[in-house]
């Protein structure tokens, strides 16, 4: 098998790389890292991710890192395969590239300082600050903002296609929804239903499964 991601199910940046490689139908070899032993700031770990951040990503004699680079790769590799992700029409591409864009400036900052502070904090045993908690609430809500006018006007963040753009969001969203910031979420409506769909997708439920098994 040619494919391999070495990460951990638990991991974001891995579940994000996991969804892209079961929306494209792909086999894979999935090869697990220990965080709690500090695997992934040793060698061999750090020669396929010099900055010792899960994932790490090889495809024959591609080897990569950065979970959005990934995901990419594989969608123009594999653009034969499963889900396209994304347009042919440049113009569309655009907006796709605006939308990926946003979710990793604008939306992963708070969303992802909220789930660390909320989720991974509390399951490490660690104290959930409060006074970061409701500044970023505060963040995650003006983005959210943003994306309520532009869910209003299409299906998905960048036009009527589930792309790219829309499954970089799933891992902080799944973590999200368990979790207090839920109520930023469904306060608005467009938001609230775009998230419940891309959260049901066949394919990000079997990256949720694999956590269970
Ligand atoms: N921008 C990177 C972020 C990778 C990342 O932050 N990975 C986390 C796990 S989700 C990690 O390895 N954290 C441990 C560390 O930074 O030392 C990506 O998208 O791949």
């Amino acid at each position: 098998m040619a494919i391999k991601v070495h990460g951990s199910f638990f991991s974001p940046a891995t579940m994000r790389v996991l969804a892209c490689l079961h929306e494209k139908g792909l086999d894979y070899e999935f090869v697990p890292i220990n965080m709690g032993t500090g695997e992934h700031k040793k060698e061999p770990f750090i020669l396929l991710n010099p900055f010792g951040q899960l994932p790490g990503f090889e495809d024959g004699d591609v080897k990569i890192f950065e979970s959005r680079a990934i995901t990419q790769y594989i969608t123009y590799t594999y653009t034969d395969k499963g889900t396209p992700l994304v347009y042919h029409d440049p113009k569309e591409m655009a907006v796709l590239f605006v939308g990926m864009q946003v979710e990793s400036q604008h939306y992963d900052p708070p969303a992802g300082k909220l789930a660390w502070e909320l989720t991974i904090k509390p399951f490490l045993g660690m104290d959930t600050d409060e006074a970061v908690v409701e500044e970023q609430e505060v963040q995650l809500a003006k983005v959210l903002d943003v994306y309520e006018y532009r869910l209003a006007q299409s299906k998905y963040v960048s036009g009527d296609s589930f792309t790219l753009a829309d499954l970089h969001h799933l891992p902080t969203f799944h973590y999200l929804m368990g979790t207090r910031a839920k109520a930023v979420i469904d306060a608005r409506p467009h938001v609230r239903a775009w998230c419940a769909d891309i959260l049901a997708r066949p394919a990000w439920q079997k990256v949720i499964a694999m956590q269970h098994s």
